[in-house]
């Protein structure tokens, strides 16, 4: 079974499957690609750097204008819902607990407006040679390096309970 067929087979079979919005901006910095991370101040992963995103909300028109206020909400910058590119999907499990995670991840370029801190994230962009695995969800190594290379990504990490270590993980790279 592929990871994307694993995929599937996770979210068909899920009694509970809540969605989320995962949105890295990225630029080209005098020849340098760069990426914006948030440092996450409270809540679900405080203390990591990630993109930006949430829960995707009843009243947001599609996923990807989810995705874009989010970016608002979170760094202060004006993102058009049309301009996020689909990069994949990935799937989050924890032991003990029955809910799905489902995140929709997406890449941005278009943008306005200056970063700043917000309630939730603190802003920092960084080189692509310099981004802060460590300090990070312990999935993202797997998978960022392929999406900031171009490539989509469909994956599941499946969590212990402990939300540290990944017990078990499938990832398909799909090449662009
Ligand atoms: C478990 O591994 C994860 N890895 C990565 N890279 N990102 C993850 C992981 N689990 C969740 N996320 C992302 C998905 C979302 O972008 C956020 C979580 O959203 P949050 O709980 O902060 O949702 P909000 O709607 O902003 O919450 P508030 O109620 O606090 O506004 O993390």
């Amino acid at each position: 079974m592929s990871a994307t067929q694993h995929v599937a087979s996770t979210l068909q079979n899920a009694v509970i499957i809540k969605h989320y919005t995962l949105a890295f901006l990225t630029r080209d910095q005098n020849g340098c690609n760069e990426v914006l991370l948030g440092m996450k101040k409270r809540g679900f992963g405080a203390g990591k750097w990630n993109g930006f995103g949430g829960k995707v909300e009843p009243s947001d028109p599609t996923v990807a204008d989810a995705a874009a206020r989010e970016m608002t909400e979170e760094a202060n910058i004006t993102v058009h819902g049309s301009d996020m590119q689909d990069k994949g999907t990935l799937v989050f499990t924890f032991t003990g607990k029955p809910e799905v995670m489902h995140v929709h991840v997406y890449q941005v370029t278009k943008y306005s407006g200056i970063p700043t801190e917000t309630e939730e994230m603190r802003p920092q962009w960084y080189q692509y040679s310099a981004i802060p695995y460590s300090s990070m969800w312990s999935d993202d190594k797997y998978w960022l390096p392929s999406l900031l290379e171009g490539h989509k990504i469909i994956g599941q990490f499946d969590f212990d309970s402990d939300e540290a270590k990944i017990h078990h993980y499938v990832l398909d790279t799909i090449e662009h």
